[in-house]
């Protein structure tokens, strides 16, 4: 029998550093990591004060920017695809999200030089508002993005544990000195502070069409009460993952499920936009990246055939018609990650890109972009 799902997974993280729950904790995070590929995660490392003053004082503040504040900090400008996009200008699968919102990296230094590959340009540094205009948001969400970053590295070793490899296996995709000694600068994280206005109506209600995460982890703070996230289990059904205060919900992108053959589950997920006449819904989600340079089927972890079973148990999702990504096998992750970019902000590509976004859009921009 095929194991299925019809709710998401908590897992206390406390339980991680109790030596009398860990085991039992390594073996929920196996359950969930293999056939739901989605978990929320509650008593996390990430301090409570800083979520609160991202929830309650800069984001509302950061939104409420007047509009030539916010366009002076466009995604246009940004060969690293940071900064705002205005309402409904991005896409997944060529159709507009009913979003709006801001894009950020861990701090990082470009050094791209000229002859490298194309994806050495995608890191680099972010675009602030002014700080009087909004004062101590940069602080704030740096720190944010730090801790999370943090909990993500932390994370890993876990998810290594429950799939019985050794709990560094998984830093060859990151730095390895990084992981060890929590270095920061060489891996650039993403984030986005999302708002999905309350625009929906029966016919046109996508805030993020039914999709996959590129990377390795995603770490999703729902920053708000209203609901709209939900992921898609094995019989095609779509599961609402409501807002729980004070947790994490996480998830697997398909960059780990690739290198784990399958076996730890990237899930189709989407937001349905808030209906007309309720309010916004606002969340962060984090995104880890991996090391730019790794080729994914250069890398063989060598998973137990006992473990390997377990995704036979679970079977396999009849609709991947959301598969993407398919680039991991051949091209370097980096690659993989600027094609991604250049899809879903095609008109930042253009400026930016203008060779690889030929290639993808050989007739030029088309109509919904
Ligand atoms: O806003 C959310 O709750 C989810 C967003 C998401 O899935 C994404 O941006 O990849
Ligand atoms: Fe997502």
């Amino acid at each position: 029998m095929p194991t299925d799902f019809s709710t998401v997974p908590v897992l206390d993280y406390s339980k991680a550093t109790d030596p009398n729950l860990r085991a039992e904790f390594i073996e929920e995070l196996r359950n969930a990591v293999i056939n739901v590929g989605f978990l929320y995660l509650s008593n996390h490392s990430v301090d409570p004060a800083v979520v609160k003053a991202m929830t309650d004082h800069y984001i509302p503040r950061l939104f409420a920017l007047p509009q030539e504040e916010k366009e002076s900090i466009k995604m246009a400008n940004s060969p690293h695809f940071f900064g705002y996009t205005e309402f409904a200008r991005e896409f997944t699968k060529e159709k507009a999200d009913l979003r709006e919102q801001f894009d950020y990296g861990v701090p990082f230094v470009n050094k791209y030089q000229p002859g490298e590959p194309d994806y050495k340009k995608l890191w680099g540094p972010s675009q602030w508002p002014q700080e009087n205009m909004i004062p101590g948001f940069k602080a704030t969400w740096n720190t944010y993005l730090s801790q999370v970053e943090d909990l993500g590295y932390d994370f890993v070793q876990l998810l290594a544990e429950c799939l019985d490899l050794p709990s560094d296996a998984l830093n060859e995709f990151f730095d390895k000195d990084k992981i060890i000694e929590n270095a920061k600068g060489n891996v650039m994280h993403q984030a986005k502070i999302v708002k999905y206005p309350p625009v929906g109506t029966v016919e046109s209600n996508q805030g993020i069409g039914p999709h996959f995460d590129a990377g390795f982890l995603t770490f999703l703070l729902q920053a708000s009460a209203n609901p709209g996230l939900q992921v898609q289990n094995m019989a095609g059904e779509w599961i609402d993952v409501f807002p729980i205060p004070g947790t994490f919900v996480i998830n697997i992108g398909r960059a780990l499920e690739h290198v784990t053959q399958g076996l730890a589950r990237a899930t189709c997920h989407r937001v349905v936009a808030p209906l007309r006449g309720t309010s916004s819904r606002y969340s962060i989600p984090f995104f880890q990246n991996l090391r730019q340079e790794v080729c994914l089927n250069d890398v063989h972890l060598e998973i137990k055939p006992e473990m390997l079973a377990l995704k036979e148990k679970r079977g396999y999702v009849a609709d991947r018609e959301g598969v993407n990504y398919a680039e991991y096998g051949t091209e370097a992750a980096g690659t993989v990650a600027l094609i991604g970019r250049v899809k879903s902000h095609p008109d930042v590509g253009q400026i930016h890109y203008p060779e690889l976004t030929k290639q993808l859009f050989p007739h030029g921009l088309p109509e919904w972009a």
